[in-house]
């Protein structure tokens, strides 16, 4: 799994500090998944990663910037740069499909277009038809041989987090993401650039009127008067892995030194992926790992393509805290839940909704009431 590095010297380093794009800005890891400290370093840095910030960037993941990830770029890049009526063949998303500002069935808004796959081979090459209808096999196989790839890196980075959490079974994350029918999917998503010329472009890509901004003057933030490209929210799955071109955006929230929650900027480098914890390890962990939120800002001149592999257990796994993550001091937080049933609540809220919260023991009268919406 291990390839030679393509990445600059400052991500040599195994914890690297970024510097503070706003006031008070925070550290984002970087975990160097060749183990130049040996396996149990990696295991414990993996865990701490996920433990304090939820977040880290994988550098030297063996997953070749030539290899699937490139022929998925190519072959993804050519979708969206199809006329708008060609693309919406494979739209409305239902979830699943292509769509264009819309998000999820609430109301959400961005400033973007994407593709939203099942992982698995059967429905890539359901969807593959309306997507390519020239050569549907050919994307079938560049999508699965880029699932496959990106697996195996979750595999690996959940192994090494149940190994450093110190789990009695350390790959009981992975089974739940290696079953045949688990839920993962793929999502890939476009930001047109934000220069007037491109933007006109795209607003009649989508014909669509909506314009999704954030308020100017919002205390510093650095995306005050930036475009909203995706919004405020944690993935729901158990774990995400992002892989970007070199144009910025994303953002996560972190807390800063006084413990104050800060929008960080993470500088793009697509030779990484991006890992963020996601609903369901908080879950599973009894709020030990926290899902990080985040949100992407789209004010470049360039176009933003990212593309996201959510490791999720079947419909039918239950998500309970693991026995070792409950203690006397640490009572059970969440009730029991399968993943259908999360994911049939997280469809019905809005993107930025702390839907974990609904799940909380305190919380299973009331809900969480209109926190988040
Ligand atoms: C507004 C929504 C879109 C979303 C489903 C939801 O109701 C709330 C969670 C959203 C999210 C965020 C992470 C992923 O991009 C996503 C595919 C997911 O699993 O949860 C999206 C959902 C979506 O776009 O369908
Ligand atoms: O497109 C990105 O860079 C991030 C998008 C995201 O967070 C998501 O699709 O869940
Ligand atoms: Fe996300």
């Amino acid at each position: 799994m291990v390839v030679p590095s393509t990445t600059s010297a400052r991500q040599e380093t195994a914890t690297m500090l970024l510097p503070p794009p706003c006031p008070g800005g925070g550290a984002i890891p970087t975990v160097d998944m060749s183990a130049p400290r040996g396996r149990g370093a990696l295991s414990r840095q993996v865990a701490r990663a996920c433990t304090e910030q939820g977040f880290f960037r994988a550098v030297n993941h063996g997953v070749p910037p030539a290899g699937p990830a490139a022929r998925l770029d190519a072959a993804t890049s050519a979708f969206f740069a199809l006329a708008a009526h060609d693309k919406q063949r494979a739209g409305p998303p239902s979830p699943l499909g292509y769509g264009c500002r819309s998000i999820g069935f609430n109301g959400d808004v961005g400033e973007l277009e994407y593709l939203l796959l099942h992982a698995n081979p059967a429905a890539v090459a359901h969807r593959a038809s309306s997507i390519d209808t020239n050569d549907p096999s050919r994307f079938s196989s560049v999508v699965n041989e880029y699932v496959e790839a990106v697996k195996q890196l979750a595999c690996d980075i959940l192994d090494l987090l149940g190994e450093g959490l110190g789990l009695e079974d350390p790959r009981l994350f992975s089974k739940l993401i290696t079953e045949t029918d688990s839920d993962s999917l793929l999502r890939i998503n476009h930001y047109p650039p934000s220069c007037t010329v491109h933007k006109l472009d795209h607003d009649d890509q989508c014909k669509l009127k909506g314009v999704a901004r954030t308020k100017a003057g919002s205390g510093g933030n650095p995306a005050a008067g930036g475009r909203i490209g995706f919004g405020e929210h944690s993935d729901p799955q158990l774990l995400s892995l992002l892989r970007a071109n070199d144009v910025d955006g994303l953002q996560v929230l972190l807390p800063d030194i006084n413990g104050k929650d800060t929008w960080i900027q993470v500088p793009a480098d697509s030779s990484a992926y991006f890992v963020n914890v996601g609903d369901l390890l908080q879950a599973l962990t009894n709020g030990r790992l926290v899902s990080v939120r985040h949100r992407v800002i789209a004010s470049a001149c360039r176009p933003r393509l990212s593309t996201i592999y959510f490791a999720a257990p079947p419909l039918h796994a239950r998500i309970s805290a693991l026995p070792e993550m409950v203690t006397a001091d640490s009572p059970p937080r969440y009730r029991s839940f399968t993943w259908a049933e999360y994911k049939t609540a997280m469809y019905s809220l809005r993107l930025s909704h702390s839907r974990l919260e609904l799940f909380h023991v305190d919380d299973d009268e009331s809900g969480n009431g209109s926190k988040g919406k």
